[in-house]
């Protein structure tokens, strides 16, 4: 690597689909693997609590995450170094014991709701992306994903979503679109907003190979 990887952050309300518009960029790049960092499994690790605890902690708070970690681990891979990243586990609420051995690539991708929350994190993005999804779109989405993917009950996602994530969106997460230099509406469906965002990597990449 001859320079700095670009770092680009992709913020979004809990199921904008952030996760799907990293997936579609990264596609785009078959030649170059791309890296992804998921700011949730950044969330504090939480072994030392019962799971009735774990059950009351607010997961749309800044403090929520371990931003310190992130942040060390991400300077680590702009440094050319490789990182341990842990593993989240949604049904636990905490982080797995494994870690994934990450070593640095030249594109890196941190996704999460409140990436663009943190001065830090935003001092160290090139490009900050937030994809933005109406809220009642972005319920269904969640509904069915927790369900299915997060071992969730209908009940604990409605009652969650009423009384901690609805708020800590408009408190927190919203306000970071003005953040933003790339707003996507919708989310992983739409190409357009998805090739002008790889268009612009390729441009970065090209234009640090040419110096
Ligand atoms: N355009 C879309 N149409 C239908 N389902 C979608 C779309 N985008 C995302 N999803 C689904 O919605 C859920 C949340 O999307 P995801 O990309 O994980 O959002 P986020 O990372 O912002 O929470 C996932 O199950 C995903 O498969
Ligand atoms: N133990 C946890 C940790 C996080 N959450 C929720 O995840 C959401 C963020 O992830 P997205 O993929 O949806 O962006 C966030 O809104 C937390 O409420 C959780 O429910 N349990």
């Amino acid at each position: 690597m001859s320079e700095r990887p670009v770092v680009i952050g992709v913020a979004g309300g809990t199921g904008s689909g952030k996760t799907s518009v990293t997936r579609s960029v990264i596609q785009r790049f078959a030649d170059k693997p791309l890296l992804m960092i998921e700011q949730d499994y950044y969330y504090k690790d939480q072994h030392h609590l019962p799971m009735e605890e774990r059950l009351k902690t607010n997961y749309d708070h800044p403090l929520a995450f371990d931003n310190d970690l992130l942040i060390e681990h991400l300077k680590q891979l702009i440094q050319e170094k490789p990182i341990e990243k842990p593993v989240y586990d949604y049904k636990m609420h905490t982080r797995s014991d494994e870690t994934i051995h990450v070593e640095p690539r030249e594109v890196i991708i941190v996704e999460g709701i409140l990436v663009l929350e943190d001065e830090r994190l935003r001092d160290l993005m090139d490009i900050k992306v937030f994809v933005d999804t109406d809220a009642d779109v972005r319920i269904i989405r969640r509904l069915m994903r927790d369900i299915k993917e997060r071992g969730r009950s209908i009940d604990s996602v409605i009652e969650q979503y009423i009384n901690v994530v609805r708020p800590m969106h408009l408190q927190f997460v919203e306000p970071t679109k003005r953040y933003a230099d790339i707003i996507i509406p919708e989310g992983g469906q739409n190409h357009v907003a998805i090739d002008l965002m790889a268009t612009k990597i390729k441009t970065i990449l090209e234009d640090r190979s040419e110096k």
